[in-house]
């Protein structure tokens, strides 16, 4: 039997989440959309539907960019208010529907947009899923001035930092990367990065993680919630 590829699964979840959003649709709805290759997928399906809602609120400025060409509105987040429903991918998500996010630099406005949303949407292949986060290398968002400063913290937590060099987000700053970090506990971990000086974000979402898991697999797109 032929194996789906990563990038199937990918298109997959992207479909079943234009699926699931597309009843709650009318021409005022704003929707917020997130940032990567899964999100572009969903960008692409969401297309179809462009004259059913009214627009979109970008977490990134590629983001903004696509959902402009297929001809779709993209507002600016402090002209609307709760959206209601916001559709992103994950570098992981655990069965708690945490998630490490940020491995395309886009975790602040991710994590700002996501606030906004009554319900967050997350569609993964199913490489995504894990018991324990903390695998793929934690993103955090620095200003620049303090990233040593913010490093040495981290060492201190028990991670490896790494300057993710070459790399600018869209709000000016740096990106490093936290190997061989422990996330055991993602809401505790999440409160002790927030109180780092000189982070602007960091990439876990447990506070605020996904409501709804749309997972692609081999067999089928499994529909996970909190
Ligand atoms: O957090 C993100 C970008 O900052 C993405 O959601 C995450 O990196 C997953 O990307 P992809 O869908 O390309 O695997």
């Amino acid at each position: 039997m032929a194996t789906t590829t990563q990038d199937q699964l990918k298109r997959a979840v992207a479909r079943a989440a234009v699926d699931e959003i597309v009843p709650l649709l009318d021409r005022q709805t704003v929707i917020g959309v997130g940032t990567g290759s899964t999100a572009n997928l969903f960008i692409d399906e969401l297309a179809a539907y462009r004259h059913d809602f009214d627009g979109a609120v970008a977490s990134s400025k590629a983001s903004a960019d696509r959902l402009k060409q297929h001809g779709i509105p993209v507002y600016d987040l402090n002209g609307v208010g709760t959206l209601p429903v916001y559709v992103d991918g994950a570098d992981e998500i655990d069965t708690e529907l945490s998630m490490i996010k940020g491995g395309g630099a886009a975790l602040t406005r991710e994590k700002i947009v996501a606030a906004c949303a009554q319900t967050f949407i997350c569609i993964a292949d199913g490489s995504k899923y894990v018991e324990r986060l903390g695998g793929f290398p934690l993103p955090i968002e620095v200003i620049p001035m303090a990233r040593s400063f913010v490093a040495r913290e981290i060492v201190k937590l028990g991670g490896d930092p790494m300057y993710r060099e070459g790399v600018v987000t869209d709000n000016g700053n740096q990106i490093i990367d936290i190997y061989n970090f422990v996330i055991d506990d993602p809401r505790s971990m999440e409160a002790t990065l927030d109180q780092i000086t000189g982070i602007v974000t960091h990439g876990i979402f447990a506070r605020r993680g996904a409501d709804v898991l749309l997972l692609g697999r081999d067999d089928g797109v499994a529909r996970i919630t909190r």
